[in-house]
């Protein structure tokens, strides 16, 4: 190393958020690359799912702070430098600004938007630079973010999740996935989740002509139906006379395969399930309920035939009837719940071999379902040295040859790594420019709670926010707020916007302001009494900025989640989040590619990024082999059935 690097490396104080995938590889390469004062901030305990690729921990280490054990792990080999750990959420309150200012570069190993936003306005604040990062699978990224010199982690629009037409889920699926979105997020949802959810495969009375039942019942329970009773037909209706149903309207099916209804007569004769196992070997109090030890069901890769998956969708509805009554009706699809897991790919197994669509294992349909893209270790190695590289340029202040760098799945342009001079921030960001904003919203119906969560909170991702009207406080959050104040500010979440003591109606100017991020931006409002239900129905409209779009219905999920995501785990999600309407981005800035482009045999439009993976997602990259929409799905709209209408999917 040379000299000039080593003194940079030696002076510095780091400041690593996240030691999961990307921060173990991090720290590490931090260690031996002569770092010697590095800070960790991860607010997450070990899991035994970690320990495949975050090779600081050991089996020994699950359920201890991440932070602490990476620091004792490289202590082992690296002695005598300082790692100072803190097993905290890098949103709570003592990470200020002035934490922030003591570091000289800041490293991102997260994986969630939520947090991800966070830092980029502390840094910003701090004015400390923020070298980002995130891999799913073979890809990966790390951007260099550095206040007036590039783009800031919000400045570009991050990718709308992925959609399907309602209808490809309700009547035409074509894809496994398909029949997996259908039901993880219908029949699994009208099963066991909130009934007063809006749910497609609710029957219209006009399609229901064969039964005297009112179609709003057909998948309850009477009293005097057992669960095998009811799992049978359940299972009849929905794989066969729906299906039969389906089959009635022609013009449906002239231009493709029909399906054909499956009766669970037919694929199960003998009335009786077949228990192959042995359940009382298999279980025990701390196994999770599973139908597959009960069935003789061992290896999770294995397909199942039709009849074992009619299996496994009765038994694993009995279980949930018999053994998880106290959840249905409470619950959301979890990728780490075997036995909706089971049930899901069952269903959407019976689903696909009704429409001719090759079935899958449980491990395949789990990928689908839960999201999972499995990390790479490698990746995270990869993206890790890269980082490492692009902190010694920051602190060498060589900002002229800091490179935002996509790893790439497959070669393009003969390059697996693909260097991207970074961007120049936008000008209409509101996070890292002064821009106003303008909501339209109706002021007479709209209560304080909902422009707080939906807007504050959700959209412009605010964390101890206070609302102000000129010079009246409206509302405020923390901790130290006084009683009598605090009562006040309850008391007007829940008064209409017109209504509030210093009213706010068209014209009205906003404040919002985060004490901790040290962000502040204006909000015109404008009165609008009529929205479109369909595209607005939140009946909110905020536009002037080219932040997130749609965020809030992007999954997250771990590391993967270069985006967001959201989890994600589902942290900002927000399935009733207000639309954003973004500006055009960038309109104006130049946008510069690196010399790489040049050379490339792709010179026609210089002006436009370069065929890379989108900054946020490497899915997007320029990649012949990658499947077009095979990966991750979210079902959260559920319009009227028969309207084409997007379905979100996530990404
Ligand atoms: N707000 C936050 N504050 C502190 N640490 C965070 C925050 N959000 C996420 N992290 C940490 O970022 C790390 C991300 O690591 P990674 O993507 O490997 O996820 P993981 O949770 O370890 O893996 P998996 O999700 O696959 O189990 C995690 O260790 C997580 O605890
Ligand atoms: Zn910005």
């Amino acid at each position: 190393m040379a000299d000039s690097h080593l003194q940079a490396v030696k002076g510095a104080k780091v400041l690593m958020v996240g030691a999961g995938g990307i921060g173990c590889e991090l720290l590490k390469t931090l260690a031996l690359s002569g770092f010697e004062d590095i800070h960790i901030i991860d607010m997450d305990t070990i899991e035994v799912s970690n320990l495949n690729r975050q090779f600081l921990f050991r089996q020994s280490h699950v359920g201890q702070s991440k932070a602490k054990v990476a620091r004792d792990a490289v202590l082992k080999f690296k002695p005598h430098i300082n790692i100072k750990p803190y097993h905290a959420n890098v949103k709570s309150p003592e990470f200020n600004v002035e934490f922030f200012k003591q570091f000289s570069v800041v490293l991102n190993g997260l994986d969630n938007l939520d947090a991800r936003r966070h830092v980029n306005r502390l840094c910003l604040a701090a004015q400390v630079p923020l070298v980002e990062s995130g891999t799913t699978g073979y890809l990966g990224q790390v951007t260099v973010h550095v206040k007036g010199k590039t783009e800031c982690y919000e400045c570009q629009p991050k990718p709308t999740p992925k959609s399907y037409p309602v209808c490809t889920i309700t009547s035409t699926p074509s894809k496994f996935v398909h029949c997996v979105v259908w039901a993880k997020d219908l029949l699994f949802a009208k099963l066991f989740g909130d009934k007063s959810q809006d749910n497609d495969l609710n029957i219209r009375p006009s399609d229901d002509g064969n039964t005297s039942k009112n179609p709003e019942d057909v998948f309850e329970r009477s009293s005097d139906e057992n669960a095998e009773k009811y799992g049978r037909r359940i299972h009849d209706h929905v794989f066969g006379y729906n299906i039969e149903l389906a089959l009635a309207n022609d013009e449906t099916w002239k231009n493709r395969k029909k399906p054909s209804p499956i009766y669970i007569k037919d694929v199960l004769p003998d009335k009786s399930l077949q228990r192959n196992g042995h359940l009382e070997n298999c279980t025990s109090e701390d196994m999770p309920i599973s139908t597959m030890p009960t069935l003789g069901l061992k290896n999770p890769q294995d397909i199942w035939s039709l009849a074992e998956n009619a299996e496994v969708f009765l038994e694993s509805l009995r279980l949930f009837i018999e053994k998880r009554d106290k959840d249905i009706g409470n619950l959301i699809f979890d990728k780490d719940d075997q036995l909706a897991v089971e049930f899901v790919t069952a269903a959407a197994n019976i689903r696909a071999s009704s429409f001719g669509i090759p079935m899958h294992s449980l491990f395949e349909a789990k990928g689908i379902a839960g999201n999972i893209v499995h990390a790479v270790a490698t990746t995270n190695a990869i993206i890790a040295g890269l980082i490492v590289i692009e902190a010694i340029k920051i602190l060498q202040c060589d900002f002229h040859n800091c490179r935002m760098s996509y790893c790439l799945e497959h070669p393009s342009r003969k390059m697996l790594l693909m260097p991207v001079e970074p961007f120049e921030a936008n000008k209409s960001c509101y996070v890292c420019s002064e821009q106003t904003l303008l909501l339209e919203i109706n002021t007479w119906t709209t209560k304080l709670r909902d422009f707080v969560e939906k807007i504050i909170r959700n959209i412009l991702g605010m964390n101890l926010p206070i609302v102000m009207h000129g010079a009246n406080l409206i509302y405020e959050d923390g901790d130290d707020i006084e009683e009598d104040i605090a009562t006040n500010y309850a008391r007007n979440l829940d008064k209409v916007l017109a209504e509030l003591p210093s009213q706010v109606t068209n014209g009205t100017v906003l404040t919002v302001e985060d004490l901790q991020q040290e962000l502040t931006c204006n909000i015109n409002i404008k009165h609008r009494e009529e929205f479109d239900e369909e595209k607005h129905p939140d009946g909110m409209v905020l536009s002037g900025w080219s932040g997130h779009l749609n965020d809030n219905k992007v999954a997250s999920n771990k590391e993967n989640d270069i985006s967001s995501a959201p989890s994600a785990a589902a942290d900002a999600e927000n399935p009733d989040g207000p639309d954003v309407v973004p500006e055009k981005p960038h309109s104006g800035s130049k946008r510069k590619i690196s010399e790489v482009e040049e050379s490339s045999d792709n010179s026609e439009n210089p002006s436009s990024k370069p065929n890379l993976p989108d900054r946020e997602n490497p899915h997007q990259v320029d990649d012949s082999n990658s499947g077009d929409d095979d990966d991750v799905v979210m079902l959260v709209a559920l319009p009227e059935a028969g309207k084409k209408k997007r379905v979100q999917t996530a990404d």
